[in-house]
């Protein structure tokens, strides 16, 4: 295991009776990595967080955390991982504070450094306002925040969310994502392991994409590397007229494909080879006078994700 993996997995298989949902399935996780898990329902994303997070058992294969092997050393590997489930498992009548202090005891901290990392953490998510307040009565997005602060008790190197905003409205959704990001960045949650059926949230939260397809690993890759391999940035220009549109397609050097449908527009799937690209800039200056808008198009993890995990 190189010192920059945080998670090894390999020849992992993990079958339910006769059905097989992991098939030798091989990953390694990038210390310090935000991994964004990715397949379609029933791909296995959950198994294998389950089973990463010491919760369920493999079939065979291995699984190293951190340098523990989550079978052979299960206790070492469970300290070194902060687990947030995907469903709200927290004491509606606990306040965050008790709930905090609960965990530390139950990882055998002494109550005074259980007090002392619970302030720690409910500062860290600005929670200090809702200390005392029953679990019952936070918003989704605030117990989300709580579930997570559970997580990070420990101080764990790998922390595992599977869907982690499920459910949660699109500004709490924001600040959570935003809460994730700063977590990683100062090495609060130095590894994230993600599951989720939202590409957004994927686009949006991931350094590193896991597609899932039929129990093992379709592609893994960052995301505008994924994006590159599946599709083309394209630039759409609009022209004053339809007859500027052809023109220019018809003189073009670099190919210009029309955008069907769309009288007046040209589109360029844009050229990496920069000869190519700069004849293109010279066909498109040619009608410059023309041009009355310009759009630039990455693929989006949509196109990544139909052509690789729906295939
Ligand atoms: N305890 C179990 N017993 C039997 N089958 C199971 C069990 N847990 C999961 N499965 C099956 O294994 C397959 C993979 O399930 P899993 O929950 O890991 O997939 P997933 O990718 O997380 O799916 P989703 O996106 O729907 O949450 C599914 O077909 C599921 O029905």
């Amino acid at each position: 295991m190189s010192e920059h993996t945080s998670v090894a997995v390999r020849d992992l298989e993990k079958s339910y009776g006769n059905k097989t949902v992991l098939d030798g399935l091989c990953l390694s996780i990038r210390r310090g990595s935000r991994t964004v898990v990715l397949g379609p329902n029933g791909a296995g994303k959950s198994t294998l967080l389950e089973i990463v997070a010491t919760l369920r058992s493999p079939g065979s294969g291995t699984v190293v955390v951190e340098g523990q092997d989550v079978v052979a050393h299960t206790r070492q590997a469970r300290q070194l991982i902060g687990l947030a489930p995907q469903s709200n498992a927290l004491d509606p009548l606990a306040s965050p504070q008790e709930v905090l202090d609960f965990q530390g005891a139950v990882l055998g901290l002494h109550a005074r450094a259980a007090r002392r990392r619970s302030s720690e953490l409910l500062d860290l998510f600005g929670l200090g306002e809702h200390r005392r307040t029953r679990i019952a009565k936070l918003s989704g997005g605030t117990r989300r925040k709580v579930d997570l602060a559970v997580a990070l008790v420990n101080a764990p190197s790998l922390v595992i969310l599977d869907e982690p905003t499920t459910g949660l409205d699109p500004l709490a959704r924001m600040d959570l994502w935003e809460e994730l990001k700063r977590l990683n960045a100062n090495g609060e949650a130095s590894t994230l392991l993600i599951s989720t059926q939202d590409l957004h949230e994927a686009e949006v939260l991931a350094s590193d994409i896991v597609v899932l397809r039929e129990g093992n690993v379709a592609a893994h890759d960052s995301p505008d590397v994924l994006k590159s391999l599946v599709g083309e940035r394209t630039l759409t220009l609009a022209l004053d007229s339809p007859g500027t549109a052809r023109a220019l397609v018809g003189a073009s050097r670099a190919g210009f494909r029309a955008e069907p449908g769309d009288p007046g527009t040209v589109r360029l799937a844009l050229p990496r080879d920069p000869a190519v690209l700069r004849s293109a800039l010279e066909d498109i200056g040619s009608v410059a006078a023309s041009v009355q808008q310009m759009r630039l198009a990455d693929p989006s993890l949509d196109d990544v994700f139909a052509s690789l995990a729906a295939a």
